[in-house]
């Protein structure tokens, strides 16, 4: 009972902490989910090239999924990622998205389920890991279904979603920030203003909405907005990305070739990459 699953990283348009209303578009990294099912208890994680890592969540989709779906099978979990882990680009919904979907697809009754619900079972394991703060559906629903969603974290709905085709430029400093570690409280000094982003995202105004969103939240959380106004005006939208600390840009690629090279004199990494519309995939 082995079986492998895909799903795409995301940036934010609007980041959920200030009011649980949050807004992601996924791109085109991806992480990738083999698992293999035992009729033994238990279920062991590893994450490829990362020594030490944290593999509770992994681990937490396949036992959630097993006891729900199979009959509490264990077994082994390695997910590979593209994306680099807590830089704010979702590896932690993509992991979750893959896992559960490559553990549905083991048992056999993938189609069962719906790809909505699936995702929710990705945001019950975060929850219970304690590796999120909202539980995160704005951005573990645009891992799953691809484009753009609009969700509402307190109650785990998509209020609205839609597909937009963007390059993306990606820049990814040389730390990390855990979103479980992130000053809570003053992103919610920002609620006020977060409502009025929201409806702006919900008219579709997107890359107004994520520019915004990103001299927001450099303010409340403490990084520099300096990347920003690197990629003003050239880009079509540009905002730090969820807890940060990777920034994104989105626009045409013409657009985005005067950013890229303003980003790259920056430490880390910069790539270019496009938004995903199809959302996660279950490995034939
Ligand atoms: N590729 C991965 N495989 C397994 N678990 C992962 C992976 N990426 C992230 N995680 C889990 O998510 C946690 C980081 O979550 P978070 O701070 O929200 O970062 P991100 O912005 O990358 O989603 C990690 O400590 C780990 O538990
Ligand atoms: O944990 C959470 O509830 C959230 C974490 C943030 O993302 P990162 O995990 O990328 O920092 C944020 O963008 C999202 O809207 C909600």
């Amino acid at each position: 009972m082995d079986a492998q699953a895909s799903a795409p990283g995301a940036g934010t348009v609007l980041n959920a902490l200030a009011t649980g209303v949050g807004s992601a578009f996924a791109i085109d990294l991806t992480v990738t989910a083999t698992v293999s099912l035992t009729d033994t208890t238990g279920v062991t994680g590893s994450i490829d090239g990362v020594e030490g890592a944290d593999t509770h969540l992994i681990e937490r989709c396949v036992e959630i999924v097993t006891e729900r779906y199979g009959t509490g099978e264990g077994g082994t979990v390695r997910t590979e990622s593209e994306i680099p882990i807590a830089s704010g680009l979702k590896s932690s919904s993509a992991a979750a998205n893959a896992t559960v979907l490559a553990t549905l697809s083991a048992l056999g009754v993938a189609d069962e389920v719906s790809r909505t619900k699936a995702a929710k079972i990705g945001v019950e394991a975060a929850r219970d890991v304690g590796v999120t703060v909202t539980g995160a559906f704005d951005d573990a629903s645009a891992s799953m279904l691809g484009g753009v969603t609009v969700t509402d974290n307190e109650t785990d709905t998509v209020i609205h979603s839609e597909n937009r085709e963007w390059d993306v430029l990606v820049w990814t400093p040389p730390e990390q920030a855990f979103s479980s570690e992130a000053s809570v409280d003053r992103c919610r000094q920002l609620a006020p203003v977060a409502d009025l982003l929201a409806d702006l995202t919900l008219d579709g105004a997107f890359e107004k909405g994520m520019t915004l969103n990103g001299f927001l939240f450099c303010a409340a959380l403490d990084f520099s907005p300096e990347p920003l106004m690197e990629a003003l005006p050239d880009a079509a939208g540009v905002s730090l990305s969820g807890t940060g600390p990777s920034f994104t840009a989105v626009g045409t690629r013409a657009e985005l070739k005067p950013v890229k090279e303003r980003w790259q004199q920056r430490p880390g990494t910069t790539l270019l990459t496009t938004t995903e519309t199809n959302g996660a995939i279950i490995h034939d």
